[in-house]
């Protein structure tokens, strides 16, 4: 699903408003009706008082038009204005005079008022800003937010919670609505999605305003949400004349003494995802754990006991998945930096491997094209440097991705596979994959998929989103806490199963037949 940015919307509605021969009130009337209606099937006339806050600008209007409906069904509401500016829009007057037509009269908020009293089981509806924020509202209109903030009502917030931009962070966390439930138009905004702007947002969902299908359709944007329908086509079904050569050779070079467990997790990952063969590469010392963790795993030993010192081997892997549990010493970079040399097959480089690119940044013009690099947080930092914050960061790391020609893995809440200009934001997941080895789960995940012959953006966005899968199963029988790597390995079959899984209803109507 694509992710637009606030130009593309605005563009949206005067593509649709041309096309549909419409005036724009009536895009604001489609909106207003939608929330009125997920309100209204979800409060079926429960005579809860609705405060609405609304704005100036068009956000203001949707409550207005919203709060319209709500009186017109019987509901109980209290309509605020905030009058943070003179420039009211065109279609927020138009609504703001439909209702007095009906003998509503707002109470007008201004800088010095005292603010309304909220009721514990009272709903907020935040209509303050919308997509069109953009500057710091005043302070007085801070201190609403901070006031709503604070009450116990339930917040619904329209669009966007106020005070969140679009392409920035702001200053201050005070400053934005913290939204129980933010009811969206049409598509998502890159800020639900980044760790710092996400927190304002429990739930989120998306509200069809019928924006111009053609429009939608061929506008290219920077950012996708990736969900099942963006993966389903990515699938390459097994074939029933093929053989374990047909899904590629893996090749995992990693681990250190006391960090065997590392290569474990990787190598377990990749069979488990599908990869024809695979062989590890570890120290001496990785032998007998890795022989008898990983029965169907082939093993190739360091001369050392305890760390990697060369990487000699006589094999010609599909693809090499290197860096999980390798550590940093010096004998080990040289190693790595010597197999960069010769090494031809794609590459998928994780956790101490990130780190010697970091330390070592020559050797990243030594990476084949479209290496897949899989940093978590402290990792990025090393190679990007330190972002001014979260949208920073994803320019950053889109220039990092150009220059080296490479697929950067932005990991965290809503993972980000960056490459070629996009991001790509993954949709499953949660808490419980904060857990030591889930990153070498999904390492081990990509390399086995790139055997299979998925090109390696493929593999990156498809891995991601059966990994966190693969957490959201292991949550519906575990729990949060008590999710593992190990588990999210099990997980791997079922996460499949769940991709090709038809909705219930479905399955039913078709038993029926
Ligand atoms: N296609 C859609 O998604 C539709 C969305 N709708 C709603 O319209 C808003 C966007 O409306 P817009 O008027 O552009 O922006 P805002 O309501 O957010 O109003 C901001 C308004 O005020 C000015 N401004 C910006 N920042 C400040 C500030 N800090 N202090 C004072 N004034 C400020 C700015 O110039 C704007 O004029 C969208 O979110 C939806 O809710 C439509 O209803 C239908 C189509
Ligand atoms: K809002």
């Amino acid at each position: 699903m694509k992710i637009f940015t606030a130009e593309q919307i605005y563009a949206a509605d005067r593509f649709t408003i041309e096309k549909q021969q419409i005036t724009s009130d009536v895009l604001m009337e489609r909106a207003a009706t939608q929330i009125y209606e997920w309100m209204n099937s979800r409060l079926q006339g429960a005579q809860v008082k609705i405060h609405l806050f609304c704005g100036i600008g068009n956000n203001g209007g949707d409550g207005v038009a919203l709060a319209r409906q709500l009186h017109e069904n019987g509901y109980s509401i209290e309509v605020y204005v905030v009058n943070y500016s003179d420039k009211r829009s065109k279609d927020f007057l138009l609504n703001l005079d439909r209702l007095k037509e009906r003998k509503l009269w707002p109470e007008f908020l201004d800088s010095g008022c005292d603010f309304p009293e909220l009721g514990r089981k009272d709903i907020i509806v935040d209509a303050v800003f919308g997509i069109g924020l953009n500057r710091n509202p005043d302070a007085w209109v801070l201190k609403l937010i901070n006031y709503l903030n604070t009450s116990s009502a339930f917040i619904l917030s329209i669009d966007i919670p106020s005070g969140l931009f679009m392409e920035r962070v702001p200053e201050n966390r005070d400053d934005i609505i913290r939204a129980n439930h933010v009811l969206s138009f049409q598509a998502p905004k890159l800020s639900f999605f980044l760790p710092q702007t996400g927190i304002y947002i429990n739930q989120w969902e998306l509200l069809d305003i019928g924006l111009d299908d053609e429009y939608l359709f061929k506008t290219e944007t920077v950012y996708e949400l990736i969900g099942k329908p963006e993966v389903l086509p990515m699938y390459m079904p097994r074939l029933k004349f093929s053989h374990k050569g047909n899904y590629g050779h893996s090749f995992i070079i990693g681990g250190s003494y006391g960090k065997i467990g590392a290569v474990q997790l990787a190598a377990k990952a990749c069979l488990e995802i599908g990869s024809g063969l695979l062989t590890t590469y570890v120290p001496e010392c990785g032998y007998i754990p890795m022989q008898t963790s990983l029965p169907e795993a082939m093993v190739i030993v360091d001369d050392e006991d305890e760390k990697i010192t060369t990487i000699n081997f006589d094999l010609k892997p599909t693809v090499v998945g290197i860096g999980m549990g390798m550590g940093t010493h010096k004998i080990t970079i040289k190693a790595f930096s010597e197999f960069l040399k010769t090494n031809t097959a794609p590459l998928v480089i994780d956790a101490d491997g990130l780190n010697i690119l970091s330390g070592t940044p020559e050797l990243l013009n030594r990476l084949p094209n479209q290496t897949v690099l899989t940093p978590h947080p402290k990792e990025l930092e090393r190679l990007l440097g330190k972002w001014r914050d979260d949208f920073d960061k994803l320019d950053r790391a889109k220039a990092f991705s150009k220059k080296y020609d490479c697929i950067l893995i932005i990991k965290g809440a809503h993972t980000i596979v960056i490459y070629n200009g996009k991001g790509y934001v993954n949709s499953t997941g949660n808490p419980g994959m904060a857990t030591a080895g889930s990153g070498d789960v999904l390492a081990g995940m990509i390399t086995g998929l790139i055997a299979q012959g998925y090109n390696s953006l493929d593999a990156s966005v498809f891995g991601v989103y059966l990994h966190g899968l693969s957490g959201d199963l292991s949550v519906s029988e575990s729990g949060y806490e008590a999710v593992t790597a190990s588990k999210l390995i099990d997980n791997i079959g079922k996460a499949f199963l769940e991709l090709f899984r038809r909705p219930e209803q479905e399955q039913h109507i078709e038993e029926k037949n």
